[in-house]
């Protein structure tokens, strides 16, 4: 199963070869304003999902949420130790 840290070392990855096709590359190609936004929504959607959708639905709408936190982090150069450090 992927987790958080296998998740950001899979997105490095795509950053660092840009292979065509990659939907992180198209992301941080739009930058952080666009990346922010997507952040929001999946934030909006997971609170939505928590409120009135199943369990499932919302582990989903976290996992989107989880995924567009990490293209954010690429985008800013921020290690998952940078983060770490404030948990
Ligand atoms: N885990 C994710 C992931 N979670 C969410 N998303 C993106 O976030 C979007 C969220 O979906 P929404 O339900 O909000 O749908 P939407 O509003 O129609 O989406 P958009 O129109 O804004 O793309 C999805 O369409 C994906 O584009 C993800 N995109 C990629 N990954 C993983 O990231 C890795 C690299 O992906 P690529 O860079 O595309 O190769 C792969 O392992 C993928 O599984």
């Amino acid at each position: 199963m992927k987790t958080f840290e296998s998740l950001f070392a899979e997105l490095s990855e795509k950053a660092a070869t840009r292979p065509a096709g990659s939907g992180t590359v198209a992301q941080l190609d739009a930058g952080v304003h666009a990346i922010g936004k997507k952040v929001v929504e999946e934030a909006a959607e997971v609170w939505m999902a928590a409120e009135y959708q199943s369990d499932a639905a919302t582990a989903e709408e976290i996992s989107q949420l989880l995924y567009h936190l990490q293209v954010i982090m690429l985008a800013k150069g921020l290690t998952l130790e940078d983060v770490y450090a404030h948990l």
